[in-house]
């Protein structure tokens, strides 16, 4: 039995159907990131786990029981929003007193709790300030800490960190990850930034139109990904997927993607792939290859793939400091590789690439599944 569970879950709000029979399940001490497009139904998700908003159909229990029934009160969670929903004419200590109060926790325990939240978050010195004298940081740092007093046993974070600018975003993300890792509590947590997923996530669930894609770790969905949406919403710069036709060359089964100029490049397929794309030959398919896996023929982590090397030009160059991408034109479309910051370019502007085709992916174009 695991500790969250959630069972065939359908919410509609009127004539309009959301969540579309949502199955998933996560252990004790998991950090479970929904993450999706915008309107997906990811914050509607959240939202019937807290008990904000009811349920259609199917069942949510909580270990191991059933809270489909109980208000949000009852269930022992805490949540965090995007909006921060502090009390504006109370201190800092009083905000994170409030809830505490409510439950009629005695006063000496609700000290003892609000002084160790603030020695964990560092709002120590923030304590008799009122909400608007709070950068949007500390004001973050408060909202979480109103959370952390209650000691729930499920944290329900919905796009916490929107409202940070770039930087703090980043800082604030390893805080919530240092915090998970410390308290060990279970985490639901909603974004639609799908580094923020792979970066906190022990599970990512990936919804689209109320209809879970894929649920796994963020290694599986990043580089096995089950379907076309999926490969292409994790990843920044996205993976390159691209029109191939399937063929067959002296006895090999690969595909050939169209050059802007002279005629197609053709990369056999990895070993076990051949089979599966055998009933494709003449036809034509989505391949999907990451720009990391577009390399220096020499990069170390090169080594243990399935190489093939081509000559391509480089019609754009965008050096990062810590890479070099190089975009070139293949399949018809804009193809990023990336490559080491100092990766020698041609004067012609030529470059030498490495597809490393064990990392590569193939999807019917026509409903996006996954061929192999
Ligand atoms: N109370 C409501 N009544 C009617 N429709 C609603 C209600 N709440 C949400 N919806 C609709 O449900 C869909 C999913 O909304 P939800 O807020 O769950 O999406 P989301 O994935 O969290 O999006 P975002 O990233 O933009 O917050 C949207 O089309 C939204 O308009």
């Amino acid at each position: 039995m695991a500790f969250l569970e959630i069972d065939g879950l359908y919410k509609s709000f009127g004539q309009t159907d959301v969540l579309k029979g949502i199955d998933l399940a996560v252990e004790e001490g998991d950090f479970l990131v929904l993450v999706g497009p915008s309107g997906c139904g990811k914050s509607t998700l959240l939202n019937t786990i807290a008990g904000l908003e009811s349920v259609t159909k199917g069942e949510i229990r909580i270990a191991g029981e059933r809270v489909n029934e109980l208000k949000p009160s009852e269930r022992d969670i805490a949540m965090v929003f995007q909006s921060y929903a502090l009390y504006p004419n109370m201190s800092v200590a009083k905000n994170l007193a409030f809830g505490l109060e409510m439950r009629g926790v005695p006063k000496e325990e609700r000290d003892r709790a609000i002084q160790e939240v603030a020695e964990m978050l560092q709002i120590e010195k923030l304590l008799n300030r009122r909400p608007g004298q709070l950068s949007g940081g500390q004001r973050q740092r408060v909202a979480m800490g109103r959370a952390l007093v209650r000691k729930p046993q499920v944290f329900l974070f919905d796009e916490p960190l929107s409202n940070l600018d770039a930087k703090l975003r980043v800082d604030m993300r390893m805080e919530i990850k240092r915090l998970h890792a410390s308290l060990g509590t279970t985490i639901v947590y909603v974004t639609h930034d799908q580094i923020e997923a792979m970066t906190l996530a022990s599970t990512i669930a990936i919804l689209k139109d109320g209809i879970l894609q894929q649920f796994g770790s963020p290694d599986e969905v990043y580089n096995n990904p089950s379907n076309l949406f999926v490969a292409d919403f994790m990843g920044s710069p996205a993976m390159n997927l691209v029109p191939a036709e399937v063929q067959k060359q002296d006895g090999a089964i690969g595909v050939a993607l169209k050059q802007r100029s002279n005629g197609a490049l053709f990369l056999p397929v990895r070993e076990g792939v051949a089979d599966q794309l055998g009933d494709w030959v003449g036809r034509t398919i989505t391949f999907g290859i990451r720009p990391e896996a577009v390399t220096d023929p020499d990069a170390a982590d090169q080594k243990e793939g399935q190489l093939v090397e081509a000559t391509c030009r480089a019609e754009m160059v965008e050096p990062t400091g810590a890479d070099t991408y190089v975009v070139t034109h293949l399949g018809g479309k804009e193809f990023t590789a990336r490559l080491r910051a100092n990766s020698p370019i041609e004067e012609d502007g030529h470059v030498k690439l490495a597809f490393n085709m064990t990392r590569s992916v193939f999807f019917d174009p026509q409903d996006g599944t996954r061929i192999a």
